[in-house]
């Protein structure tokens, strides 16, 4: 897929949005799905596979053009891989503050040799709305969760995430620090070869 020369993104997440669009680069021309309809779909599936193809599709029909989604969230080992698919809705829906501060109370009691887990992106990408053999690309990024929120940069749960071989949080990281070693960084790595980008 050489000729790709313009793709919308599938995202309503303003943080992702930025990330995805700086690892872009200039090559591809980025429209947002926010152009064409601000109405976010139904994250249905089971999997952050099925709600990536979901959000892909999604945008694809709405646009026109080649879309590509993000689904991505924190798998926390001590909460069985929560709160995984549903880390945007963990507090309701009330957004990353509540997220946050939630996780940290399910957390209080959780000693530090325990509070292991890992950041997944998996990222879609088809060519069009019906495409049926999309391009499916999955970092991940391993770490453990701190007692307290740290730093300023990145989103989401960046403050309470620090990635394994940092002394830092994720939100310490500069923003192209980030960009190169996150889970998204990787997945896109991997699409950026599959693409010839
Ligand atoms: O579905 P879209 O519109 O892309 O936006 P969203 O925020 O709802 O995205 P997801 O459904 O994929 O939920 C992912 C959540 O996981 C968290 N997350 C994902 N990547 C992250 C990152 O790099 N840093 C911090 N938190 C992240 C963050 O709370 C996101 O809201
Ligand atoms: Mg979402």
């Amino acid at each position: 897929m050489s000729d790709l020369t313009e793709l919308v993104l599938a995202s309503h997440n303003a943080g992702k949005l930025k990330e995805l669009q700086a690892m872009l680069g200039d090559r591809v021309r980025v429209r947002s799905v926010g152009e064409f309809s601000q109405v976010e779909p139904e994250e249905t599936g089971l999997s952050f596979v099925e709600n990536a193809i979901l959000k892909a599709r999604n945008a694809a029909r709405l646009s026109g053009l080649p879309a590509l989604a993000d689904d991505s969230g924190l798998a926390v080992d001590a909460l069985g891989g929560a709160p995984g698919i549903y880390s945007a809705r963990y507090a309701d829906g009330k957004g990353d503050a509540a997220n946050n501060a939630k996780l940290l109370d399910v957390l209080r009691d959780v000693p530090d040799a325990e509070r292991t887990g890992q950041f997944v992106c998996v990222l879609a990408l088809v060519r069009h709305a019906d495409d049926p053999l999309p391009i499916l690309c999955e970092g991940l990024w391993p770490g453990r969760i701190l007692h307290a929120a740290q730093g300023e940069h990145g989103f989401g749960y960046d403050p309470l995430f620090q990635p394994d071989g940092e002394a830092v949080s994720a939100a310490e990281l500069a923003p192209a620090e980030k960009n190169q070693r996150s889970h998204r960084a990787r997945a896109m790595a991997q699409l950026k070869q599959r693409l010839g980008l």
